[in-house]
């Protein structure tokens, strides 16, 4: 209802010489029209390869789609061959990664890159579309478009870049936005200008976004619904006042206590204890239960489903199972 984009059940691998990475690992969540659904989880859980995934850039033959589906508009993007894909991508789905410099071309002036979707995409007139890349500088706030157009991406400072990848992402009017880490590499100030940027261009759209970060500042900030990974799985999902309010993962809880307090003094910040689990080494288990302070007989042998826990909010955790209590 209303969602558009399903993931159901995906599962993204990659066979590495010591073995499979379940980088993916069985994973379903939805984002509807107008909303933001934020992914959050430390390194390594899986947050970018399913958004490599939605934009079909997993490469083979050591990555593969290995099982589930993903719906976008109502269609299966997984069977799509890859004309059909690339015409999707760019256009109705566009995504910003972390780093705009790798996403750049150092040899082509601003301009021409902010052009190429629009001819591409929307068959813009070479004449249309530098007229339109001009007025899209200066809509992601930078000031003497023209000039900028006319720059290589090496004379812009990281801030103007990220705008301008920005500028690029939303320049075909896009259904969805993935947004990959896209403030992490700036600084406070300007990570602000660049979340306010994204809201302001949602709340004018009504365009969804998904947008993966392991910052809960950004999370607070910025999402309607919280989807929280650990070790390829979804460990905890929820609206995210409820989420925060009141989190039942104890990762989760984790996670939440390892964020600093704005205007608040903390002499050492909470870390969780332990490391992320190696991906070649997974055993049927709760993967967080070697950092838990709540671990329980079960789950070092039994994986937890993800089940609701109240509200809209859903957990996978033995705690809130009738069945671990008769474990213990
Ligand atoms: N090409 C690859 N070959 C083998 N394993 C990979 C490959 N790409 C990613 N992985 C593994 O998949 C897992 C998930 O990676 P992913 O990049 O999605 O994590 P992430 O949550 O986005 O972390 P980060 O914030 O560091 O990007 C990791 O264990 C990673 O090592």
């Amino acid at each position: 209802m209303n969602n558009l984009l399903e993931i159901e059940h995906l599962q993204t691998h990659f066979k590495t010489e010591e073995g499979t990475v379940r980088a993916v690992d069985d994973i379903s969540l939805n984002v509807r029209k107008g909303e933001i659904v934020c992914i959050v989880g430390e390194s390594g859980s899986g947050k970018s390869i399913t958004a490599m995934s939605v934009m079909g850039l997993i490469e083979g033959p050591a990555g593969r789609v290995a099982g589930g589906s993903i719906r976008f508009d109502g269609e299966d993007l997984l069977k799509l061959s890859r004309n059909e894909l690339r015409t999707i991508r760019g256009n109705e789905i566009a995504m910003i990664f972390q780093e705009p410099m790798t996403s750049l071309n150092p040899v082509l002036k601003i301009g021409e890159q902010i052009m190429e979707p629009l001819m591409e995409h929307q068959k813009l007139s070479k004449k249309a579309a530098r007229k339109r890349a001009i007025e899209l500088i200066g809509e992601v706030g930078i000031p003497r478009a023209e000039q900028i157009a006319d720059s290589y991406p090496h004379e812009l400072s990281g801030g103007m870049l990220q705008r301008i990848m920005i500028a690029i992402a939303i320049s075909c009017g896009p259904k969805l936005l993935i947004a990959d880490e896209p403030t992490t590499a700036l600084d406070v100030t300007i990570q602000a200008q660049i979340l306010d940027m994204l809201r302001k261009f949602k709340e004018e759209s009504d365009t969804s976004i998904l947008l993966i970060t392991h910052d809960l500042g950004v999370v607070a900030e910025m999402a309607d619904y919280v989807v929280v990974m650990y070790a390829g799985k979804v460990v905890e999902e929820g609206e995210v006042v409820e989420l925060f309010e009141n989190p039942k993962h104890p990762y989760t809880q984790g996670l939440l206590k390892s964020k600093p307090i704005i205007n608040q003094r903390q002499d050492e910040l909470y870390s969780i204890p332990g490391q992320v689990p190696n991906p070649l080494e997974l055993v049927p288990s709760c993967y967080f239960h070697d950092r838990c302070a709540h671990c329980m007989d079960i789950c070092r042998t039994k994986q937890p489903a993800l089940k609701q826990v109240g509200g809209q909010q859903k957990a996978a955790c033995w705690l809130y199972e009738e069945e671990a209590i008769a474990h213990v």
